[in-house]
């Protein structure tokens, strides 16, 4: 008798055992479905901002983690010059660009423990009322690209003995993602800049002025577009040597570029000739903004070596209201606005080079009154 009862309890325990193990691999099964989810999310996306979007607000929401952070690497700021350019806001996000690499490599491999005994320098200062953290290096072909951190309020959550299967799993496809993304970056950026100059192509500007134009005729603002011509360009060329004449080419690209907004387009044409796209602006005030582009080309040599070589340009301008817009197919619009900026710069060349003309102007309006002496 005493031995069934013995054999009885013996099998219960084994039965409530069993339950326990099964409940944990269920749980582990859920987790390891949801963070292949997650990962599968990552892997779809590849936009920086979708990546770093999707770890550092929906992963912590849906898992209800306390924190989830990301330092990265950021030697030459590309980061953080494609997270200004992008609109998105980020406040929320437990993000930390490092310059140097250094603080980096303070962490030796995986750490799991307390949260103020980990190196300082992949802390987040306002997240002091952790307890327990894990941090995981973020390395892609022996380059640690970062460290992935998961913290949590309660002391015990993150220590020894942790299953850190998930987490490194985790980390190497995070650092897959972001690597992807940059290189994915980096490529549609070269496809629309030009390589002598580091401003927009003529590419970028077609697709561009497209969607410019179908903006502005929506919101019912102007449109103003500035051709900039090198002037007397060929003969730099010949009297110097065409390295010579690049740089004077990228030198005044630096300085077209001085003086734009952040809604302006400025972007290599072709040769020596630029291209602007000024929305927003008023007659009065396109021209104003044409005649200092023009001043602030020739207003100082450019400097090439022992060279110093002075430099002048035309510039055309065609400036449509919204009145004018009102109503137009923005293909057709957008190619007639080119059209009239090109041949207004024709008028300044004609004219004498050097000068602004604006499309519709009888000539001697267009004639700028600060002509300045070519110095080639
Ligand atoms: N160095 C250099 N020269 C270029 C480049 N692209 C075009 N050119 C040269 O720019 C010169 C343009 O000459 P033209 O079209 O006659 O114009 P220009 O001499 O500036 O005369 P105007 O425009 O009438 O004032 C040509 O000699 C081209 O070879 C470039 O990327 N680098």
């Amino acid at each position: 008798m005493a031995e069934q009862t013995k054999l009885e309890q013996e099998n219960l325990w084994l039965k409530e055992r069993l339950a326990t193990l099964i409940a944990a691999a269920r749980d582990n099964e859920r987790k390891l479905d949801r963070m292949t989810d997650l990962e599968m999310r990552l892997l779809a996306t590849d936009d920086l901002v979708g990546i770093l979007s999707l770890l550092l607000e929906d992963f912590p929401r849906d898992y209800a983690l306390d924190h989830v952070g990301l330092v990265l690497h950021d030697p030459d700021s590309l980061i953080s010059g494609i997270l200004e350019a992008a609109p998105c806001s980020r406040e929320q996000w437990s993000l930390r660009l490092l310059s140097s690499a250094d603080p980096l490599q303070t962490l030796a491999g995986l750490y799991l423990g307390d949260y103020a005994a980990c190196p300082e320098s992949l802390r987040f200062a306002d997240r002091g009322e952790l307890c327990s953290v894990a941090l995981v290096p973020v390395e892609r072909a022996g380059r640690r690209l970062g460290a992935l951190s998961l913290g949590s309020r309660c002391s015990g959550r993150y220590g020894e003995g942790m299953d850190t299967y998930l987490l490194r799993r985790l980390a190497a496809v995070i650092a897959i993602c972001i690597e992807n993304a940059l290189a994915a970056w980096r490529l549609r950026e070269l496809g629309v800049t030009d390589a002598l100059t580091g401003v927009r192509n003529r590419r970028f500007f077609d697709l561009r002025l497209q969607e410019e134009m179908i903006r502005v005729v929506r919101e019912r603002q102007s449109l103003a577009c500035l051709f900039v011509d090198i002037d007397h360009f060929k003969a730099v060329n010949d009297r110097y040597g065409h390295g010579v004449g690049d740089q004077v080419i990228s030198s005044v690209a630096q300085r077209l570029g001085r003086h734009l907004r952040g809604s302006d387009l400025l972007a290599r044409y072709g040769g020596e000739e630029f291209v602007m796209l000024l929305p927003g602006l008023d007659r009065q005030e396109v021209r104003a903004v044409a005649e200092r582009v023009r001043q602030v080309v020739s207003g100082g040599a450019v400097q090439v070596d022992d060279h110093r070589l002075s430099v002048t340009v035309s510039i055309g301008v065609a400036h449509w209201t919204p009145q004018r817009l009102a109503g137009q197919d923005p293909s057709v619009a957008a190619q007639a606005l080119l059209r009239e900026a090109d041949e207004a710069l024709l008028r300044a060349k004609s004219d004498g080079r050097n000068r602004v003309v604006m499309a519709g102007m009888p000539p001697a309006d267009a004639v700028s009154l600060e002509l300045l002496p070519l110095g080639l």
